[in-house]
């Protein structure tokens, strides 16, 4: 999907919301523990109850890795099930050597590929050649860690090179890269003080906010400055909305959660006149 078809997404359903589909066993509703594959039925009935609400999907590869080859395959079934009008993130966070990241392109890029998503989250710490792979599939993303959402951002992203953090350094380098139309950034809904100073870096670039909900960050205070002409926001929440309920009720409180901030960014678009 590209900027254009993003956005146009973004005005007509009103929302620049992202659903993290982060499942864990052990919360999954009892009810439906009696499905062949518990992980994928809950999947569906959350994406059945919230994709006319959001924008894009947010699977974290984690949640599916750590359950083997049944993980693998409930990624890839769950990936394909997400209507092609939603933008879908593979959360792998991959970088490495370029021939190696090569191969995690194809694997999370590939048309030809099993996944074929639209965009992967990649670690800026290896450099250029690391992630360059990742940028040769046309109107494919690659959306790379700038200041995370976590306590450790301090620990490296916070350092000062040239009088700037190491974040604005890895903003201002890997934006020459390429264009706005094929990287977005992360930068963690925890830090809303920064996003001035990052929209003085990338103007332009779309930034994946996760945070808001279970972490405590906010939506009001990351759109003040974190909106542009073009939106430019996506906000993940993910179990603020997935695990919003335990019981029979959980596709329908997911949908109650993802409609309150949908209604919130319904108000924040007209806002801006978008
Ligand atoms: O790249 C990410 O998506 C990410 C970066 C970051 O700085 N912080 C962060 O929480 N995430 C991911 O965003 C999701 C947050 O989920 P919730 O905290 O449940 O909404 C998880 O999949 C995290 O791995």
């Amino acid at each position: 999907m590209n900027k254009v078809q993003l956005f146009n997404q973004i005005q007509k359903k009103r929302s620049f919301l992202c659903v993290g589909l982060d499942p864990v066993m052990e919360l999954i509703p009892e009810h439906l523990l009696e499905f062949e594959n518990p992980v994928l039925e809950f999947n569906r009935q959350i994406i059945d109850a919230t994709q006319d609400l959001c924008v894009a999907y947010k699977p974290n590869t984690a949640f599916y890795e750590c359950l083997g080859l049944k993980g693998w395959e409930t990624l890839q079934k769950t990936k394909a099930y997400i209507p092609e009008s939603l933008f879908t993130i593979a959360d792998a966070k991959r970088g490495d050597i370029g021939n190696t990241s090569n191969m995690y392109a194809k694997a999370f890029l590939s048309e030809a590929g099993e996944m074929n998503f639209d965009s992967i989250t990649v670690a800026p710490y290896m450099g250029k050649d690391s992630v360059t792979p990742f940028l040769g599939f046309q109107d494919k993303w690659v959306i790379l860690l700038a200041l995370t959402s976590n306590k450790g951002h301090e620990d490296f992203q916070l350092l000062k090179h040239d009088d700037e953090f190491i974040f604005e350094h890895v903003l201002k380098v890997s934006s020459s890269w390429t264009t706005d139309e094929q990287m977005m950034y992360v930068v963690g809904a925890t830090h809303p003080e920064s996003f001035q100073k990052i929209r003085s870096i990338v103007p332009n670039h779309f930034l994946l906010v996760p945070g808001v909900g279970a972490q405590g960050g906010d939506l009001q205070s990351v759109c003040k400055y974190g909106l542009n002409s073009k939106c430019g926001l996506l906000i993940n929440a993910g179990r603020s909305i997935i695990f919003a309920s335990k019981g029979k009720d959980f596709a329908e409180k997911a949908r109650a959660e993802a409609l309150k901030l949908q209604v919130e960014m319904d108000l924040i678009l007209s806002a801006a006149g978008l």
